[in-house]
């Protein structure tokens, strides 16, 4: 989107906390030879798919809510999205418009089949019955309409969903000048594009404008591919875990230097190997990288070999979706990320998957499907897909 690629640039431009290194951007897209790894969207098996208007509708009351995972260390977005697919699955009204101006906090959290407050729940419930009252008032209740009057173009959408729901309009004001960066209204072009294969629902002819989307994990892993450098206050506020405050300057810059750095990536590709990559195909690569386990994003070699090995990976578990058992997920996903040398930490991994498909197949015939147990052991895949075979 240009608003957001001018922000980005306009930031990086004046960036006193955060600086993006041309040089690592440059041995980067060296090291994969302008080759970004296909990762498949969906590539953890845990989002509705029908087709059809209802997954537009499931897409859009998702990326509502997408955000702000990390207070409650157990929580992640598979919840969010296993959750809200289950809760369809049992219900197809779950998500329509009039139901979504009623929720509670604690029906959310039930509707999620999760325990205890989520984080910043009444925000959340806010935008779910702003989402359903707009999508009533103007959209006949659904979001596939919202998506239909976009007429096939990613930048209109996003105008449209940012004009319509102020809870999509990721604004900040920095240095006295406006940025935007609309994380969440560009994901949810990205998860159309994505889901739909770019046809139907997801087709858009200008899907090139979409940029990568500013959360917490992509900058994370820029950061440890040394593409983005921080200033020493802000390094020791983010190794200790301090949290940067919404809106402040640093946090507005380690979004957009994360945007413009990967602008930058792209035009070096497209210079070096007259490659036209989309951003959004780097983004789903950069993220699932750091979500998986951050350690191996310091070598992109290891990264190559990572999808790889989850192809395999999901030939083995993809067609479960029961429950895997707390236990056993949990106690070789702890083991697949400690500290241990990478040849044992590998050999781990690989035992723990074939314990694991063992342990999923005798769980799948003596249980009903447990949303939680499944998004444990998704979490677990991310940590174990990733370690080369
Ligand atoms: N840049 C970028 N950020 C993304 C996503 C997605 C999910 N995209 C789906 C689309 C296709 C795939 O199959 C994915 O499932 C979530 N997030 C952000 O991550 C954070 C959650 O992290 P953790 O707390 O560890 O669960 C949180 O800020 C959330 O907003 C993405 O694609 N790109």
């Amino acid at each position: 989107m240009e608003a957001v690629r001018a922000s980005a640039a306009w930031v990086a431009s004046r960036s006193s906390h955060v600086k993006v290194d041309m040089l690592e951007v440059e041995k980067v897209v060296d090291k994969i030879q302008g080759n970004v790894p296909k990762v498949e969207w969906d590539f953890e098996g845990i989002h509705y798919f029908d087709d059809g208007p209802l997954t537009v509708q499931y897409l859009f009351v998702l990326d509502a809510l997408n955000f702000c995972f990390w207070p409650d260390k157990d929580l992640s977005y598979d919840h969010l999205a296993s959750g809200l697919k289950l809760a369809l699955e049992k219900d197809k009204t779950a998500l329509d418009a009039d139901r979504l101006q009623s929720y509670t906090g604690p029906q959310l959290r039930q509707l999620l089949n999760w325990p205890r407050p989520l984080p910043i729940e009444e925000e959340r419930v806010r935008l779910l019955h702003e989402v359903g009252m707009e999508l009533e008032r103007s959209f006949g209740g659904e979001a596939a309409n919202l998506v239909k009057s976009a007429g096939n173009s990613a930048a209109t959408l996003i105008e449209l969903i940012t004009r319509h729901f102020p809870g999509f309009r990721d604004h900040s004001l920095y240095k006295g000048h406006q940025v935007f960066l609309y994380k969440r209204a560009q994901i949810f072009v990205a998860d159309l594009w994505g889901a739909f294969k770019g046809q139907n629902y997801g087709e858009f002819h200008d899907i090139k404008s979409i940029t990568i989307f500013a959360d917490y994990i992509v900058p994370a892993v820029l950061r440890e591919l040394g593409i983005l450098k921080y200033g020493s206050n802000l390094s020791c506020s983010i190794d200790s875990s301090s949290e940067i405050v919404p809106g402040s300057e640093e946090e507005v810059e380690i979004r957009a230097c994360s945007v413009y750095a990967v602008e930058k990536m792209r035009e070096l590709i497209n210079k070096k190997f007259g490659k036209q990559l989309l951003s959004i195909d780097i983004d789903l690569w950069l993220w699932s990288c750091g979500v998986q386990n951050m350690a191996f994003c310091d070598e992109l070699n290891d990264a190559l070999g990572v999808v790889r090995v989850r192809a395999k990976a999901l030939d083995t578990f993809g067609s479960c979706s029961r429950c895997f058992g707390p236990g056993l997920a949990r106690g070789v996903s702890d083991s697949a990320v400690s500290g241990r040398p990478r040849a044992q930490r590998s050999q781990t991994a690989q035992q723990g998957a074939e314990k694991l498909a063992d342990g999923c197949r005798a769980a799948s015939e003596a249980k009903p499907a447990c949303t939680e147990h499944h998004a444990t052991a998704a979490r677990f895949y991310r940590f174990s897909l990733i370690l080369p075979a």
